[in-house]
């Protein structure tokens, strides 16, 4: 019993169908009390009518919806919106209210039938819109300002209707970027000081991972899955809703996770299954591994180090690898994978990467390439190269006189290779 009355909301088995279609199929899950929640997934995946049926705008064919113990069904509309406000994700108004009216119109709940608003009902107007910085706005049409103003005004009705839950359908699709984060940051704080439970449907998952400590993932009216941001935004689960590959790390600003897509789509007159082998590491290949397989090459790695940037990358796109563990010198197993892979190839590439007593062999790779006579190439070094007290310089030097072409950046690259195509 405890457990369920800390539940703000408990939504069981609820499926939603319109017509014939499933829109909504068999979910399950809790939102507790105090919670900062985003449901985000693909165009069509069933956000808005999940939030819709939260709302008790729809009603479900099948499953449960209960606020704070009783059943949504329960409720009669005035009791609802002393309990929850809903902002829509189509504000437009027909009527020809000023922004200040609509704000007041939160206040219904609060008001007595035939009585008129209190100095304390305009007090919270007062306060709504100053935090929603829509003040000014208030003797203006609500169909004379902004979208984005329009939107702010709208929230702000929500905050003055005092309720403890606010459902939200994309509160910030039609503002600007400093709008965006002036609300969320509005919403955060109104989640944190008045403990309001926020559930908004976001999406972009950048936002969401910023702001929401707990994410919805849908997928075609399923719930992929349900917990802490950080537990739910994973390469698997995003690729899963999404039908893309991402890149998933940290905001250096923000510390907040930050999701990377990286498009999977071959382009189809592109090179033939022409093989480049890449010794890179540290993140240096990874815009290049992304360029050449989206190009149509066929790509091997190595030696990298398991978990770097590079090996991160070539994982996601499952390229061919010869893998070292992380921070170990190259083994000899690896190494001869390593000769294994770049004798298939074309083409050798090595980047703009640090060279150390751990990765050292990797300069032999291209050594035996050229002796072989094929094309190999290297990055122009911006950074420093040598970490082996002049050992790696020494073989730099053979490598040159050996026929190492040198090039300045990835798209010199992009460009040599096109022409010799
Ligand atoms: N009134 C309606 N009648 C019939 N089908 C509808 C209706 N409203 C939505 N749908 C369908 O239900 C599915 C889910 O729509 P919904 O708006 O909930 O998705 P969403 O995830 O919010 O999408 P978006 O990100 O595009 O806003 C879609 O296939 C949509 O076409």
């Amino acid at each position: 019993m405890e457990d369920v009355m800390q539940k703000s909301i408990k939504a069981s088995n609820i499926t939603f169908k319109y017509d014939e279609a499933t829109i909504i199929n068999n979910i399950t899950f809790q939102i507790e009390k105090n919670s900062f929640i985003t449901i985000i997934g693909p165009n069509g995946s069933g956000k808005s009518t999940l939030l819709k049926l939260l709302a008790s705008n729809l009603k479900p064919q099948g499953g449960t919806i209960v606020l704070n113990d009783i059943s949504l069904t329960q409720y009669s509309t005035k009791g609802l919106a002393m309990e929850m406000a809903v902002v829509p994700q189509d504000t437009a108004i027909s009527y020809d209210f000023n922004v200040m009216d609509i704000v007041l119109m939160g206040r219904n709940p609060h008001i007595k039938r035939f009585s008129k608003e209190t100095h304390h009902d305009l007090e919270k107007v007062k306060d709504a819109m100053v935090a929603t910085n829509t003040w000014h706005l208030r003797d203006r049409s609500i169909n004379e300002i902004s979208g984005g103003e329009r939107q702010r005004a709208i929230i702000a009705k929500a905050i003055a209707q005092e309720s403890k839950v606010i459902l939200l359908d994309e509160p910030t699709s039609s503002l600007d970027i400093h709008h965006q984060l002036e609300v969320l940051e509005l919403l955060k704080s109104i989640n944190k000081k008045q403990g309001v439970t926020i559930i908004a449907v976001l999406h972009d998952i950048n936002l969401a991972a910023r702001y929401s400590e707990e994410i919805i993932l849908l997928h075609k009216g399923c719930l992929v899955t349900m917990g802490k941001t950080e537990e739910v935004l994973t390469v698997e689960a995003l690729k899963k809703a999404y039908a893309m590959e991402m890149i998933i790390d940290r905001n250096p600003y923000t510390g907040s996770i930050q999701i990377n897509p990286i498009s999977l789509i071959k382009k189809s007159n592109q090179p033939q299954n022409k093989r480049i082998h890449l010794v890179c590491g540290g993140g240096t290949g990874k815009g290049l591994i992304q360029s050449l397989v989206e190009g149509g090459y066929v790509v091997t790695i190595g030696v990298v180090n398991r978990g770097d940037g590079d090996w991160e990358m070539a994982s996601i796109y499952k390229l061919q690898m010869a893998e070292e563990l992380p921070f170990s010198e190259i083994g000899e197993g690896t190494i001869e994978k390593a000769h294994r892979l770049a004798d298939a190839a074309d083409i050798i590439i090595m980047t703009d990467l640090p060279i150390g007593w751990g990765n050292l062999k990797n300069l032999d790779i291209l050594y035996k390439q050229l002796k072989k006579g094929k094309k190999v190439y290297a990055f122009n070094n911006k950074n420093k190269f040598d970490y082996t007290g002049g050992k790696a310089l020494k073989k730099l030097q053979l490598l040159k006189e050996s026929g190492l072409i040198f090039i300045e950046d990835k798209e010199h690259m992009l460009h040599v290779l096109e022409a010799s195509v």
